[in-house]
């Protein structure tokens, strides 16, 4: 099995080795190959994205990818900033559904900002439609703006929108992962105010009927920024449009303590699909061994259990992630008084020792 593996920017070369460490301790015979993405491919052959790097993923049975980005390439032209390759991965592999568990480890129960009584059993999926919406939707740019009381001057646009096979795929899995789950989905959008959220509402309406056996319900998207952190259990599964969902990822990474807790899969109609964890590349702490290796690290373990039919491994790499934290490892950002703070590097060690348990 070949796993391609994209290290990226700022921090993620450092959280890639760990997990990649952890990937070769299982003893399995993964054939693993680097390539530069992002600033890094940028700097290698002058595009975010190599042809060489695009050919390796698409070849690869998965992908295990790092993070993107650094504040020196913003004023790059957009097409050759470091996101784009992320962006740009995401669209040439179809990898249109990003499963995003916020799951809060027990031990970590401290570390969240919130009460522990609001966050401690917390265990919600959110469901991100990935290759749509306003990210991808064209035109887009700055021109002259045609009317009104700023006409004349320059304006900012973008496009947002959804296709109906769009919302239906991504909702099909939504409901499927809910069935699996305590079958409860929440859609979220911005209906009061948007026509793509208005269709994305009626269509996700009319795939229920195919799933009597899931509960749905519908939010807005500023009350379920609200609900997140009022009453995060309330909910299960949670489907939304690429933006809000990216939003509100971020916002549920809180919810298990730090962003660096929590891991994401990015998949296709056939589960291949590109594993990295919700966060970006952390410059403000790039180069310091002090990043949270493990959102890397359980993204692995969902490579394992998703793409490559390892199931057992992934749950050695759970079980291992588990058995750390429960010996009170800590990297500084989830660090509380009374655990040991540990660096990028000893935490990847640790994980690498308690799979051997
Ligand atoms: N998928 C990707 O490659 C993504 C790339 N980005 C890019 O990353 C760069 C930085 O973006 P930001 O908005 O600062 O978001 P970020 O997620 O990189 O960082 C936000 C905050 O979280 C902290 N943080 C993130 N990951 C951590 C970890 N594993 N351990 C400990 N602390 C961690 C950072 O130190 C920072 O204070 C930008 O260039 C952005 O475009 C952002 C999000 C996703
Ligand atoms: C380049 C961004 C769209 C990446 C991001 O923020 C994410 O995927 O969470
Ligand atoms: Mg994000």
């Amino acid at each position: 099995m070949k796993i391609a593996i994209l290290p990226g920017d700022g921090i993620g070369p450092e959280i890639v080795t760990q997990a990649v460490k952890v990937l070769n301790a299982l003893d399995e015979q993964f054939e693993l190959e680097t390539a530069p993405v992002g600033g890094a491919g940028y700097e290698a052959s002058g595009h975010p994205l190599p042809e060489a790097t695009l050919a390796l993923a698409k070849a690869a049975d998965a992908v295990l990818f790092g993070a993107v980005g650094d504040w020196k390439y913003d004023t790059l032209d957009r097409p050759l900033r470091p996101e784009q390759a992320i962006l740009g991965l995401r669209k040439n592999l179809g990898l249109f559904a990003n499963l995003r568990p916020a799951i809060l480890y027990p031990e970590l129960a401290g570390a969240s900002t919130l009460k522990p009584e609001v966050v401690s059993g917390l265990d919600i999926l959110i469901i991100r439609e990935l290759t749509g919406d306003i990210y991808f939707g064209q035109p887009r740019g700055v021109r002259e703006c045609p009317d009104g009381p700023f006409k004349g001057q320059r304006e900012g646009f973008d496009t947002m929108r959804y296709a109906e096979g769009e919302i239906r795929r991504i909702a099909h899995v939504a409901f499927q992962a809910a069935q699996k789950r305590d079958k409860r989905l929440t859609s979220v959008d911005k209906a009061n105010v948007l026509e793509t959220f208005q269709f994305w509402k009626d269509i996700v309406t009319d795939v229920h009927k195919e799933y009597p056996d899931v509960a749905l319900d519908h939010m807005y998207v500023d009350n379920a920024a609200m609900q997140l952190v009022r009453a995060p259990k309330k909910f299960d599964v949670i489907v939304t449009g690429n933006m809000f969902g990216d939003i509100l990822s971020d916002a549920a990474a809180m919810l298990t303590g730090s962003i660096g807790m929590l891991p994401s899969a990015s998949l296709d109609a056939n589960n291949k699909g590109l594993y990295e964890p919700s966060h970006g590349s952390a410059p403000d702490i790039a180069g310091k061994g002090i990043a949270n290796p493990l959102a890397t690290i359980l993204s692995a373990a969902m490579m394992l259990r998703f793409s490559l039919g390892k199931t057992e491994q992934a749950d050695r790499i759970e079980n291992a992630v588990k058995a750390v934290l429960a010996q009170g490892l800590r990297t500084a950002d989830i660090y509380e008084e009374g655990t040991t703070k540990v660096g990028t590097e000893q935490m990847g060690d640790a994980v690498v020792k308690a799979l051997a348990k």
